[in-house]
């Protein structure tokens, strides 16, 4: 049986991830913390789960790390920085994993594995992610990732940079540059979570699209992570690529 605690517990997602633990034949849910709650219950967890907000979560993992959990983190707003901060954490404490992936839903995995696999063939590659107005974060952690993804391959490949005449740009026209990829954000409501990676070539256009439905559709891919994350085989993993073989 593995006992997880959730922090952010009454969220959107923490919520749904109460849920699912309390739902899952192998696990037992051993703590429920929120913002302002004492986080001492978590130590009777084998894993812990974060969905809280960027500007919460490295204090959440340094304390669990330092109380020697496995950690399994959705929270987006990750960068080498914070990553090369986690990693020192992990090497002064010996015990515990860490596994942090900026989406969970096995579709959204996918997406950005082919959008990975198809950006090195196209002269054009941009991302636009579609979110409800009540995310804190732009652009996503999904779109962060999948532009990431998408440049290092382009770049192994020695696929040139996406030509782009802008000399005239009202500010924030052209997105956001990461890598040199361009991320738009839409904040909607009516909206839960949504990305289309385009691919333009020479008189063709290659659309990668995925939408999540609703937050049920991460939980099988967070539970997947809390089954995984003690045996990973490093002490922190990004994403959850190599749980699903890819
Ligand atoms: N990796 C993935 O598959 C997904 C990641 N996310 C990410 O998860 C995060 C949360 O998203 P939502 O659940 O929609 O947000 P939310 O705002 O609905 O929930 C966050 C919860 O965390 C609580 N919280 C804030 N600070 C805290 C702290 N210091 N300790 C404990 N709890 C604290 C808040 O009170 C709130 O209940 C965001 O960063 C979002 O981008 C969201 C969906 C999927
Ligand atoms: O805030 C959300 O809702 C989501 N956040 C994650 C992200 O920033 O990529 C994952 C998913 O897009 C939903």
């Amino acid at each position: 049986m593995i006992k997880v605690g959730v922090l952010g517990a009454r969220g959107r997602m923490g919520a749904e991830v109460c849920r699912a633990v309390e739902g899952a034949d192998d696990m037992e849910l051993v703590a429920a913390v929120d913002q302002d709650d004492v986080r001492d219950p978590l130590a009777a967890a084998d894993v812990a789960v974060d969905f809280t907000h960027p500007d919460a979560v490295m204090d959440n993992v340094r304390w669990c790390v330092e109380h020697g959990l496995h950690v399994v983190v959705g929270t987006t707003g990750f960068d080498a920085s914070r990553l090369d901060t986690v990693r020192s954490w992990l090497t002064a404490h010996g015990k515990g994993n860490v596994l942090i992936a900026p989406n969970f839903g096995i579709g959204a995995v996918l997406m950005m594995h082919f959008a990975q696999k198809a950006a090195p063939f196209f002269e054009s590659v941009e991302i636009i992610e579609l979110h409800h107005p009540n995310k804190a974060d732009a652009p996503s952690g999904t779109a962060h990732r999948t532009a990431e993804l998408v440049a290092a391959a382009r770049g192994e490949a020695g696929t040139g940079p996406s030509p782009d005449a802008t000399t005239a740009e009202l500010k924030g026209a052209r997105g956001a540059d990461v890598d040199g990829v361009r991320v738009h954000a839409v904040r909607l409501s009516g909206l839960i979570a949504h990305q289309e990676v385009l691919l333009g070539g020479h008189g063709e256009v290659l659309t990668v699209r995925h939408d999540s439905m609703n937050r049920e559709s991460f939980m099988p891919g967070v539970l997947l992570g809390v089954r995984s994350v003690a045996g990973l085989p490093d002490r922190l993993t990004v994403g959850i690529e190599s749980l699903l073989g890819l």
